[in-house]
Formats: structure tokens, C-alpha cells, sequence
């Protein structure tokens, strides 16, 4: 966007400059897409029965009090997944809305430990996840990574395992990421997982400072060597890490109908979204759990403009060109999507003129 040409696009037009830009996607689990529908209609597929008689019931128990009444429920809801078939399936429907959201690049996160824990083997997963991958770069236009997350309540020791068990899969992944109930599970229990994966060249992300506090975010970078921070938002609680994250331009993938819906913050008017553009840190939004949370990208990108009048179109081009520089797509693909982002802003800009 050439400062010289810009002119100021009027507020009402931020929802449809939104929805016309191209979009990176960072921070997406893969099982928080499964929407109630999809659950129901896998369920009966695999001749499992729900503990909720309808999608509506199952609906009305999405009334979350932090993450781990969240998480609790998606656990759960991620058994109706038995078949490479239905992996394909919640992946697939989830890059059709990404398509639909003019989101360019996604990288998506999965939770291997949440399906070989309950005997579902990890060949399973991969082979329902690059199917839909594959048709999806080929029918969608998109392009795709995929980045498995071990789940942190569990033990040092299983992570180990799970990153063994990735091996064989080691070329189609871009990196690995460390999800789950934060509270109690620091990233240091972690140290020796995630010098392996350094050692084995992949990239490496961390969910902190969602609901832990900023000593967390220090040890995702520090000790695990994180090159984003997955939420970060309670960075601001600690000034030198705020100084330490825009120093270096870490980027953080905040997720603000996540937020809002496991009471990280009490409403989006609320939301530490400026307070973090205006420390000049390289933020960009996410949906994380779109199917818990009530809405996928665009909706989260719309509803924080709605609630948050201190924001503009030069906030909304930071952030979509954000979300491609924080991407690891190669430079290539990050200027090929930048410049398409460019070309909506100056049409509306242009259009702002007249
Ligand atoms: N927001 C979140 N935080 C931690 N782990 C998760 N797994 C899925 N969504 C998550
Ligand atoms: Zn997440």
C-alpha cells in the first residue's frame, strides 16, 4: 500500500474491503472445525451415539467458562473421527469456508495424541488429512501446511513417542506446535521435544500466554525456541516482553472469538487487540476453534472491527499482510499474496476518491 496514493477507505466500507482480501490462516486446529452437523452425521456413520439428543442441544452446551470446560467437550467430540474418510471429510469442509473466506494460505494445526490415545492410528489421520489437502490445493487454489501439536497435560515422555511416531510423515510437515491445557504445564516440561524437532529442521510454534501467564511466553521462546507465539495476548502484563516480542517482530496469532468465548476477555470491545497494534507487535487473527467459538476468519476479522471503533483500514491491511509475512510460505508466495492484497486496497482506496 504506497502511503503517497492511499486514500482513507471509510469505515463503511471495512466489511466488504474485509471479505475481499486475501487472507492467511495461522492458528487453526483442524478437530475445532467439526461442526455439530458434521459430529451428528459421523456419528451415526460409525454407529456412535452422542450424548446430546440433537445439533441443537449440542449447540446450547457450547456455553464455555475457560479452556478447559472447552476442552473438554472437543476431546470428546473428536471420537466420532474413526476413518481416514471422515478426517477428510471435517478437513475438507473447513477449506471449503477457508476458500469461501478468500483465506490463501492455511496452517493448520492437528492433535495426533487425541486420536492415538483412543486407538486410532496415526496412518489414519494422515491419510484423511492429505487427501483433503490434495484436493483442496488442487480444486480450492489454496496452499496448505500442516502442523501437528502435542497436547501439554500429558507427559514428556508421550510427546517423545508422538514425534517418533511422526517420523515417517516427516517431509509433509511443516513444523510442530504444543497446545492443550495451559495452567500447570509449562513449556520447559517440554525442553528435550522440541530440541529434537529443531534438530529435525522443522518450524516451531507454541500455544502461551492465552490463559498462562507471561513466564510462559519467555519459555516458549527462550527454552522452545518458538518462532510464533499461538494467543500471547497476556504479553502485555509484562513490559521487557513486550519489548522482546517487537524487538525480534515475534509474531502472534491472536484468536479474539476464541477469547471472548473461553472469558480470556469479558467482551470484544474489550478485546487487547489495539493495545497490541499500537505496541507495534506483528499480529494478525485467527478463528482457532471455529466451530466452538461461533465463526471461522471472516467473522472473527468483522465482529473485532464492529466492537472495536479505534480500529481502521490501515489496521486491516497491518494485519492481512501480517498474517502472510508471519506465514513460513516461502518469500515467493508471500509477495505473490501481498501484491494481490495491495490491489484490493487500491481499488477501494480508489474508490474512496471519487
Ligand atoms: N485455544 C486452545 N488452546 C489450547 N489448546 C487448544 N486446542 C484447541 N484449541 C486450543
Ligand atoms: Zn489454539
Amino acid at each position: 500500500m504506497q502511503a503517497d496514493t492511499y486514500r482513507p477507505i471509510p469505515r463503511a466500507q471495512l466489511s466488504a474491503l474485509l471479505a475481499a482480501a486475501p487472507k492467511a490462516e495461522l492458528h487453526l486446529h483442524i478437530e475445532g472445525t467439526l461442526e455439530p452437523e458434521l459430529m451428528f452425521a459421523l456419528a451415526r456413520r460409525n454407529s456412535i451415539t452422542l450424548p446430546y439428543p440433537d445439533v441443537e442441544a449440542l449447540r446450547r452446551a457450547y456455553d464455555f467458562s475457560d479452556l478447559q470446560s472447552f476442552l473438554d467437550l472437543y476431546y470428546a467430540g473428536a471420537g466420532v473421527l474413526q476413518t481416514a474418510q471422515d478426517f477428510e471429510d471435517m478437513a475438507y469442509a473447513y477449506f471449503e469456508r477457508a476458500a469461501a473466506d478468500r483465506i490463501r494460505r492455511a496452517e493448520i494445526f492437528f492433535d495426533p495424541q487425541t486420536h492415538t490415545h483412543r486407538g486410532i492410528a496415526l496412518a489414519t489421520v494422515m491419510a484423511g488429512l492429505e487427501a483433503a489437502i490434495a484436493r483442496a490445493e488442487r480444486e480450492l487454489g489454496l496452499s496448505i501446511a500442516l502442523i501437528p501439536c502435542f497436547l501439554r497435560h500429558l507427559s514428556e515422555e508421550d510427546a517423545l513417542q508422538t514425534l517418533d511416531a511422526l517420523l515417517p510423515y516427516r517431509e509433509r510437515l511443516l513444523g510442530v506446535g504444543l497446545d492443550s491445557g495451559e495452567r500447570g504445564n509449562p513449556p520447559e516440561k517440554f525442553a528435550r521435544v522440541f530440541e529434537r524437532a529443531r534438530a529435525l529442521g522443522l518450524r516451531i510454534v507454541a500455544h502461551a500466554g492465552e490463559e498462562g501467564p507471561p513466564a510462559y511466553i519467555w519459555g516458549a521462546l527462550q527454552t522452545l525456541g518458538a518462532e510464533r507465539i499461538d494467543h500471547g495476548v497476556r504479553c502485555l502484563e509484562d513490559p521487557a516482553l513486550v519489548e522482546e516480542l517487537r524487538r525480534r517482530q515475534v509474531p502472534l496469532t491472536v484468536c479474539p472469538l476464541s477469547n471472548l468465548r473461553l472469558c480470556v476477555v469479558p467482551d470484544l470491545a474489550q478485546h487487547p487487540l489495539p493495545a497490541l497494534l499500537d505496541a507495534g507487535l506483528k499480529v494478525m487473527l485467527n478463528s482457532d476453534d471455529p466451530a466452538y467459538f461461533g465463526g471461522y476468519l471472516g467473522a472473527n476479522l468483522d465482529q473485532c472491527f464492529e466492537a472495536l471503533p479505534q480500529l481502521d483500514a490501515r489496521h486491516a491491511y497491518t494485519l492481512l499482510r501480517n498474517s502472510f509475512e508471519a506465514s513460513f510460505a516461502s518469500p515467493e508466495q508471500q509477495a505473490g499474496w501481498i501484491a494481490e492484497l495491495d490491489a484490493v486496497f487500491a481499488s477501494f482506496s480508489a474508490d474512496a476518491a471519487r
